[in-house]
Order: C-alpha cells, then sequence, then structure tokens
C-alpha cells in the first residue's frame, strides 16, 4: 500500500460526466498507481473508459488498500446516459454532489485535499447552480464566503486575478483598492504557509496600456492600484508595480517575483496558458482546505476520443497532496489568519 505524504488520500470529483474528466481521471491512475499521491474518484463508474480496472470502495481507507492495483470509486449514480461531448443537465444535480461529498470528506479529515475535474459553467448555470465555478462553491461550503482567492500555478509562473468570474466590463466597475489589498495579503499569506515561500515577492499588474502612461492612457493605475500598492508595503509586503501588463510576463521580468496579481481573468490566465498548459493547475486560496484542479476546462470538443492529456490533472494531484503536506507541517494560529 502507498499512501500520501500526510498519509490522507486525496478525493477526485468528477467533473462533468460528458467531458474529459472520465478518461483524464484514469489517466493520472494510471501515472501515479505505483508512486502515489493515493486518490480517490467520486463519481459513476458508467462513465469510465471501457476495460478501466476500478473497484467501488466504502472508505478511503479501503480506496488507499486497492490503489495500486484498480482506481477506487467512492460511487455515485447518474440520472441520464452520458456521451462524451454532449453534456446533459439531467446529471448537473451528482456533478455538485460529487463536490459536497469531496468537501465533506476533506473537512471531516479523511481526505488530504479536494482535487476537482472541470465542470461546464453553462450546463450547471441552467441546471440552476448559482454560483459562477467551484471557487465561489467552495468558500461558501467552507464558510468563508468573499474569502476565495483563484491561483494559476506552474513551474514557470503563478498568477492571481483580483476579480474573476464577471464580465470585463464588471471587472472594471468591481475592482478597488479595498479588493487588490484583500486579495494581496491572502496570496502572499498563502505563499508563506503552504507554499512554503519566507518572502513573497508580488508583481501587481496596470490595468491599461502602459500601466496608464502615467495617467494619459487611464487613471486606475493612480486612482485605485497605487494606493494598494502602498498600504501593502506599509504592513511590509514586498511588491513591484503597478507593472505594465504587456512586458510583465517576458521570461526575464518573471525571475523578478512570485506571483503576478492581475486585475482581470484573461490578464492573469492568458500568459500562464501559453506559457504551460500542461502544467498549469488552479489552486483555491483563503479556504480552510486545500483544492487544486487542472488548469483546463470539460475539453468538450475532444471528449470520448481519447486525445485529453492528464498532465495538468497529474500536476494537480501532486500539487494537493504537497500543499496539504505542507499545510499540516505548519498549522495556523488562528489571529495570524489574513481573512
Ligand atoms: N475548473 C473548471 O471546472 C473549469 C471549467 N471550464 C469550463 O470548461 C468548458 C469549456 O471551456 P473552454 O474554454 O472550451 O476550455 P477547455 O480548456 O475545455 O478547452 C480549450 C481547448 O483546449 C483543449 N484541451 C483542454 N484540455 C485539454 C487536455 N487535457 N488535453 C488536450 N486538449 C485539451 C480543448 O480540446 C479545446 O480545444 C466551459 O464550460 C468552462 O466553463 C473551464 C476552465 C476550468
Ligand atoms: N478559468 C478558470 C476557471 O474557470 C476555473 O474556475 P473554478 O471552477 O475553479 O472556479
Amino acid at each position: 500500500m502507498i499512501n500520501t505524504p500526510n498519509h490522507k488520500p486525496l478525493v477526485l470529483t468528477m467533473g462533468d460526466p460528458a467531458g474529459i474528466g472520465p478518461e483524464i481521471t484514469v489517466g493520472a491512475w494510471k501515472a501515479l498507481r505505483e508512486t502515489g499521491p493515493v486518490f480517490a474518484w467520486i463519481g459513476d463508474p458508467a462513465c469510465l473508459p471501457s476495460g478501466t480496472s476500478y473497484e467501488e470502495v466504502i472508505t478511503l481507507t479501503e480506496a488507499a488498500r486497492v490503489f495500486q492495483k484498480s482506481l477506487p470509486v467512492l460511487p455515485l449514480s447518474l440520472q441520464a446516459p452520458v456521451t462524451p461531448g454532449k453534456p446533459d443537465i439531467l446529471n448537473a444535480g451528482l456533478v455538485v454532489d460529487s463536490i459536497l461529498r469531496a468537501v465533506g470528506l476533506t473537512r471531516a479529515e479523511d481526505a488530504g485535499a479536494v482535487v476537482t475535474n472541470p465542470i461546464s459553467k453553462a450546463v450547471l448555470r441552467r441546471a440552476g447552480f448559482p454560483h459562477p465555478g467551484h471557487t465561489e462553491f467552495l468558500a461558501e461550503l467552507c464558510e468563508v464566503p468573499g474569502q476565495e482567492v483563484m491561483m494559476l500555478a506552474s513551474p514557470m509562473l503563478r498568477v492571481v486575478p483580483v476579480t474573476v468570474h464577471v464580465s470585463l466590463r464588471e471587472a472594471l466597475d468591481t475592482l478597488t483598492t479595498d479588493l487588490i489589498v484583500k486579495v494581496a495579503r491572502t496570496t502572499a499569506h498563502a505563499l508563506k504557509r503552504v507554499f512554503g515561500i519566507a518572502t513573497p515577492r508580488l508583481a501587481i499588474a496596470g490595468l491599461n496600456p502602459h500601466a496608464g502612461e502615467g495617467g494619459h492612457m487611464g487613471r486606475e493605475e493612480i486612482d485605485i492600484i497605487l494606493p494598494a500598492i502602498k498600504q501593502l508595503r506599509a504592513e511590509g509586503l514586498s511588491l513591484h508595480g503597478p507593472m505594465p501588463p504587456d512586458t510583465m510576463f517576458t521570461d526575464s521580468a518573471r525571475e523578478n517575483y512570485d506571483v503576478a496579481l492581475c486585475m482581470y481573468h484573461d490578464q492573469a490566465l492568458i500568459p500562464i496558458k501559453t506559457l504551460d498548459m500542461e502544467n498549469g493547475v488552479n489552486t483555491t486560496l483563503g479556504l480552510p482546505i486545500v483544492r487544486t484542479s487542472p488548469d483546463h476546462g470539460t475539453a468538450f470538443d475532444i471528449a470520448g476520443k481519447n486525445l485529453a492529456k492528464p498532465e495538468s490533472l497529474i500536476a494537480a494531484l501532486r500539487l494537493a497532496s504537497q500543499l496539504a503536506t505542507h499545510r499540516a507541517a505548519n498549522p495556523e494560529p488562528p489571529e495570524k489568519r489574513f481573512t
């Protein structure tokens, strides 16, 4: 039997069963079965690729016992048959149940961390799911709504979008000094505590061309971003910025910081997915549990065609195990927590 370093198996959600989640789950299990980290998948085995060697289990102890031989499955039952590439709103409830179960097991400390397979936000929305994505839903489930911070990390770059799952227009309307300060504090704290970076260096992106060109191409840098930087520096954080967004992701620029705080979703996600889509991992900071996921989505266009690469999911499972281990070794006094 093999174990995660912190001796608790991870739990992996089903994601949209018509997406590539089932096949990358099997790919990740094949890659990790000898070495770990151990994980159990929470879903309906009917949607796994035919011929998959799996075993239904009831507990995570049992999951750890069978992991080398078979993919351990904590079973759920789908409402409708699955056709790869054709999501069915009837299965939305089960997609959510899988997330609920994973969070319950992790909060109860039976599992070491939650790893999520991709969901279709549009399908869940049509089914009445009120949250924009996992990030916000997990914060609700963990009773820390509004404290969540999305970070995407790869060996080449870490990025945090300050505004997340909103339209570009809404992102501009909701960007405030207070929001930047809050997100930067949570990010710096997580980099110290769970990533083991003693003095994290944060690069703060500008919003406008040339970071506003001294106010001639927009005033957000002067009115919103610089006041946040001043406040955070006064708290002792190490920051650069506002940096011109078009040059802050070059090879040489990236050497000067540990994370880039970006003002909107695509300012953060385009560089990391362009540089390192295969190794990118999405992780949620500000939660009382560890959560990671691959950086990509459901990829309905290739589902069931044996084209999906499991690398990002493998990286997500490995990072979840490392973060859970680091977190367990560095318990946090409640009064030190930035919320
Ligand atoms: N964490 C999550 O649950 C996420 C969910 N999504 C959801 O996924 C759905 C589809 O989003 P898209 O923007 O189309 O992005 P996507 O990442 O699903 O696909 C973009 C392109 O990359 C390819 N691709 C993605 N993952 C791949 C893999 N592992 N191996 C090989 N090729 C891969 C796809 O075939 C497609 O051509 C949306 O509903 C979105 O909400 C998107 C990102 C994250
Ligand atoms: N673009 C990242 C993304 O959509 C992931 O969202 P979440 O489901 O992890 O909140």
